[in-house]
């Protein structure tokens, strides 16, 4: 095996922050959103989004409730800017929606950038360079000095260009791109070089966004530098401080959080981090996180999969199953003991509204996803998710003992065939272990008479094929049953008896009625069940039923009495 060098790395300095605030800090409000799904992520995709796939994307982003949206690198390609001419004159960008255009410092691509936004009512000017020692001696080959100079001459750009656009409200937004791997104290003169160049002001604010380009580092280091930053900056009061993680390290999400907490104003993603390599943050994991601590995000996540689904059209990447909230998966519960807990949960849910149900940090109601799909059914399963579903797609609620006896029937059938059992085939399992339990004692008919003491009952069954008529009295149709059966040397008992109406999604058994027994036959206990329109003789079948078992059952499945 190779040996691979720890020396070829090294570990990123900490930052000298002694008093850092930003571990106490409590999350209470949203950031200002913003999202480059049509930039960012859409610079990254094998095929970048045509025209209606970003008015599509647009459209939904706006819905959702994002008030700032790139939309464009207007200077990359006629698509872009054709986008961007679209959206203006077409009128498609909601009054409270400002679009944000990305544009590198350079003066042909600045002056490309502001014709493509000429009309817009009002929109952010976005522009970047690189400043890191990397960037400086490999990419631009300039000194500290050369780099800062190429950020304000564009910022003067805008400047001038925007006073020409009376019509536009221009605002900017300055990106030290690879901020992350930047000298603070260069990151910051930069920086104030450009909020004095725009002279911004309280009421004329300039967003300065801190990218983490590349995450070079764990995200408490990401939050020591946006504390920093936001402690150092001169004119904090004129800015608004803006986090953009990338997630190469998979902390992105983290990184926001912390990076909110220390400070920053306002967040740049995509929605399920799309974005160039391992992605931008993703913005509804970072969302949802804050809504499930109370907070309210301003955004509408309350239909995630027609969402999910929107983005997989736009981008052709697929959401991950176990994304966080939105994947197929994250609703699910397979293993025994979680599928007990949920239901538990769910049963115990308080008048106070407050959730609190074990293994699901959020309700799916509240992303418009249903709790159909929370429970499934495989080798890991225990009891609970089983009963779960008979109870939630028919109506079936098993004693608990009875839970026990069918999810060893299960147990089985899912160690043979090594996959998932669904509600369906759970029916079915159901059907041929209990309903179905017609031999060796099957019910034909029978006639039931009332008299003063009770009921008489004279039933047409066959044992083995063989035809016989029994007959007994009871104070009831059971009872009377039981001692047709004892009349004719069966011992057997009924130990307890539920009847319930089947609802109306047992849609194979409508109107149905259901009796569950639990039976003692021959010294072995055994549940039965019996299902027909008629209340009686749903119950006859079941102790039928419950015999049948005791009669079939192997020894491992029998429980004493
Ligand atoms: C981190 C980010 O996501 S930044 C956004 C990145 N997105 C994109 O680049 C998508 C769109 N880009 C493009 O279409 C093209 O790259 C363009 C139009 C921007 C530029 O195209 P070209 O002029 O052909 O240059 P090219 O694509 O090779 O980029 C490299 C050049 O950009 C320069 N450059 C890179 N970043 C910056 C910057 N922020 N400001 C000024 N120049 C920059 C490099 O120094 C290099 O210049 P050189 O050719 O003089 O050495
Ligand atoms: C242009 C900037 C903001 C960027 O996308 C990055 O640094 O990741
Ligand atoms: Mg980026």
């Amino acid at each position: 095996m190779q040996t691979l060098s720890t020396q070829k790395y090294q570990a990123f300095p900490p930052v000298d922050l002694q008093d850092r605030q930003w571990p106490n800090a409590v999350i209470r409000q949203p950031p200002v959103w913003m999202s480059t799904d049509l930039r960012d992520g859409n610079q990254s995709l094998f095929e970048p989004m045509d025209a209606a796939k970003k008015l599509r994307m647009f459209n939904m982003l706006c819905k959702i409730g994002f008030k700032e949206i790139e939309v464009a690198f207007p200077s990359a390609s006629d698509t872009d800017f054709n986008f961007v001419r679209s959206l203006i004159e077409e009128n498609h960008i909601p009054q409270d929606v400002t679009i944000e255009v990305l544009t590198q410092a350079r003066e042909p691509l600045i002056r490309r950038t502001m014709a493509s936004v000429r009309g817009a009512r009002r929109v952010i000017v976005h522009i970047y360079n690189a400043l890191s020692p990397t960037f400086r001696e490999v990419v631009f080959n300039m000194s500290q000095a050369e780099v800062k100079a190429m950020a304000v001459e564009a910022v003067l750009l805008v400047k001038s260009l925007a006073a020409d656009m009376p019509d536009t409200e221009v605002l900017l937004e300055y990106s030290p791109e690879t901020f992350t791997a930047t000298e603070l104290a260069f990151s910051k003169e930069v920086c104030d070089a450009v909020t004095a160049a725009w002279e911004a002001s309280p009421e004329r604010q300039v967003i300065i966004n801190c990218p983490a380009t590349v995450e070079v580092a764990s995200p408490n280091v990401y939050a020591d530098q946006i504390e920093w930053m936001h402690r150092n900056l001169a004119r904090r009061d004129s800015v608004i401080l803006s986090l953009h993680p990338h997630n190469d390290r998979g902390t992105a999400v983290a990184a926001t959080e912390l990076g909110i907490m220390a400070g920053a104003d306002r967040v740049e993603g995509c929605l399920f981090g799309h974005g160039e390599r391992t992605g931008n943050v993703d913005l509804v994991t970072v969302a949802l996180n804050m809504f499930t601590q109370g907070v309210d995000t301003g955004l509408d996540f309350s239909d995630i999969d027609t969402i999910a689904r929107t983005v997989e059209a736009c981008t052709q990447i697929d959401v991950h199953p176990r994304h966080p909230y939105a994947g197929d998966l994250v609703f699910t519960a397979f293993s025994g003991s979680h599928q007990d807990a949920i239901k538990k949960g769910f049963a115990s849910q308080s008048a106070t509204g407050r959730w609190n149900v074990p293994y699901l940090p959020i309700d799916p109601k509240d992303l418009g996803r249903n709790y159909d799909s929370i429970i499934r059914v495989n080798s890991q399963s225990g009891k609970g998710g089983v009963a779960y579903l008979m109870e939630h797609h028919y109506s079936v609620v098993m004693p608990r003992r009875m839970q026990v006896e069918f999810s060893a029937v299960v147990q089985q059938y899912t160690d043979a065939h090594g996959s998932e059992v669904g509600p369906a085939a759970l029916w079915q399992l159901f059907h041929t272990h209990y309903v179905d339990a017609v031999a060796p004692m099957t019910l034909k008919d029978y006639q039931l008479e009332t008299h003063a003491q009770g009921q008489a009952i004279r039933m047409h069954i066959s044992v083995d094929g063989v035809p016989t008529v029994i007959r007994g009295q009871g104070n009831g149709p059971v009872d009377a049953a039981i001692h047709a059966l004892q009349n004719i040397g069966m011992q057997v008992q009924v130990r307890s008896f539920e009847e319930r109406s089947l609802g109306a999604s047992a849609s194979a058994a409508e109107a149905m009625a259901c009796a569950i027994v639990e039976v003692v036959c021959q010294g072995r206990v055994s549940y039965g069940v019996g299902m027909d329109t008629n209340i009686v003789t749903a119950s006859i079948k079941a102790i039928v039923s419950g015999m049948n078992r005791c009669a079939a059952a192997p020894a491992a499945m029998v429980k004493s009495a």
